[in-house]
């Protein structure tokens, strides 16, 4: 049986966490413009429902690397804060998950807007 208010309360945690983000990240921030450019563009060179499909994917996928990215240094911070290699390779690997992502997006951005603008 779902337990409903259990399934509202965990949306409301997660919302928090989406607060919690933009306040404290700078990159969250960034993320933010981004997001909020893409989409302006978006509607205003019409985009097919294909290429909404793909910008919302690496919208969404930009995101929640950089929700799991925060978090991985939030807890590391809390398991040691003296320089050690080991949490320094894990911020590291962390932080290329959301580059990943990120270069993924430019390029799909790029593939997608570039021929749009050029045509002008
Ligand atoms: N405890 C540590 N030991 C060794 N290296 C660390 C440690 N903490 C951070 N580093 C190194 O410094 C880099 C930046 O870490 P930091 O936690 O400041 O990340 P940031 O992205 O700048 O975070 P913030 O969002 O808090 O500004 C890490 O990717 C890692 O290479």
């Amino acid at each position: 049986m779902i337990d409903l208010r259990k399934m509202f309360r965990s949306f409301k945690f997660a919302f928090q966490g989406i607060y919690f983000l933009v306040k404290n990240e700078n990159n969250a921030r960034v993320h933010l413009l981004a997001s909020f450019l893409v989409v302006a563009a978006g509607f205003y060179y019409g985009i097919s429902a294909f290429e909404w499909l793909i910008i919302l994917l690496f919208v969404s996928s930009v995101w929640a690397s950089e929700a799991f990215n925060s978090a991985i240094e939030k807890l590391c911070d809390e398991v040691d804060r003296t320089q050690n290699r080991q949490i320094g390779m894990v911020k590291d690997m962390a932080a290329a998950g959301v580059l990943f992502f990120a270069l993924g997006a430019l390029v799909a951005a790029a593939i997608i807007f570039l021929p749009k603008i050029l045509s002008i």
